[in-house]
């Protein structure tokens, strides 16, 4: 079930650096929130914040909050492996595991997350579902047991987004998902990510503003002062009013391409 997201005055460091300072922002379930801004500005940390990827690198870490639900996932006594349970990711580069079968593959997260005593028949069904789900399965039914790697780019990264809806999450991060692919396949995830939106929070950073504009409900842009400083969100509004009128003169010089 899509869940909102409100993230309180959020500092996220690596070790003695804070990466990005003092972001607030709320994301409404069942909408596409678009995060852009240039390269260092802290778009791809923030992200793994939200679903405490970020602290798996030794000596990261946050203060503030991100409440799922009014849940805080950084509160006392909360399992980081449950919350990236809850709250999904899609890399830059697709990662399915090449050796496993595309079968295998959309499992693979069940299965870690406690799926051992699922019986076949139930697992065949989450798994046509899964794939139904990111838009694959009438290019892979015939051949589910062929290895992920048997794939092309673009059916790999819709491979990774069956795997991540497979155990049914709140939201759905993805991390400039269609840089690594070729136009057409770009157009099939974006028009996948439309359709997911119905049952799915879903978080993009992506460096194309075209994608953005055409993709998300919201956006948000992320700046920084300079080298060494911290990434800060600048402004987060309705994507239409980013793209015509935004309130801050950064954004429009980074939209138009001044800079960045
Ligand atoms: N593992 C890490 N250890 C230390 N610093 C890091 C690490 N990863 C990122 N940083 C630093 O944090 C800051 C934000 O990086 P981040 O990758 O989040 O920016 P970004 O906006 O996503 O950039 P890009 O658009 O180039 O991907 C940068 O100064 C970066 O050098």
């Amino acid at each position: 079930m899509a869940k909102r997201i409100d993230v309180k005055d959020l500092d996220i460091y690596y070790g003695s650096f804070r990466a990005v300072e003092g972001v607030t922002m709320s994301i409404e379930p069942r909408s596409i929130t678009a995060l852009i801004g240039p390269s260092g500005c802290g778009k791809s940390t923030f992200l793994r914040s939200l679903n405490r990827m970020h602290e798996v690198i030794p000596g990261a870490r946050v203060s503030g909050s991100v409440l799922l639900d009014g849940q805080d996932l950084y509160g006392a006594g909360i399992d980081p492996v449950s919350v990236r349970r809850h709250v999904g990711m899609v890399f830059q580069r697709p990662n399915p595991f090449p050796t496993m079968s595309i079968y295998e593959n959309v499992v693979a997260g069940m299965r870690l997350n406690g799926g051992r005593g699922v019986r076949k028949a139930e697992m065949d069904g989450i798994v046509e579902g899964a794939l139904q789900g990111a838009n694959l399965w009438n290019e892979v039914k015939d051949r589910l047991d062929r290895p992920g790697s048997s794939l092309s780019g673009g059916q790999q990264q819709r491979l990774c987004i069956a795997r991540a809806i497979a155990v049914k999450p709140d939201v759905l991060l993805m991390d400039e998902p269609c840089s690594a692919l070729d136009p057409i396949s770009t157009l099939a995830i974006e028009d996948l990510m439309d359709q997911l939106k119905k049952d799915y929070t879903i978080v993009i950073v992506t460096h194309n503003m075209q994608q953005a504009a055409r993709v998300s409900d919201r956006t948000g842009f992320f700046n920084i002062a300079g080298t060494g400083k911290p990434g800060k969100l600048i402004e987060m509004d309705e994507t239409s009013t980013m793209f015509s009128t935004p309130s801050v003169q950064a954004t429009e010089d980074y939209i138009s391409g001044r800079f960045g």
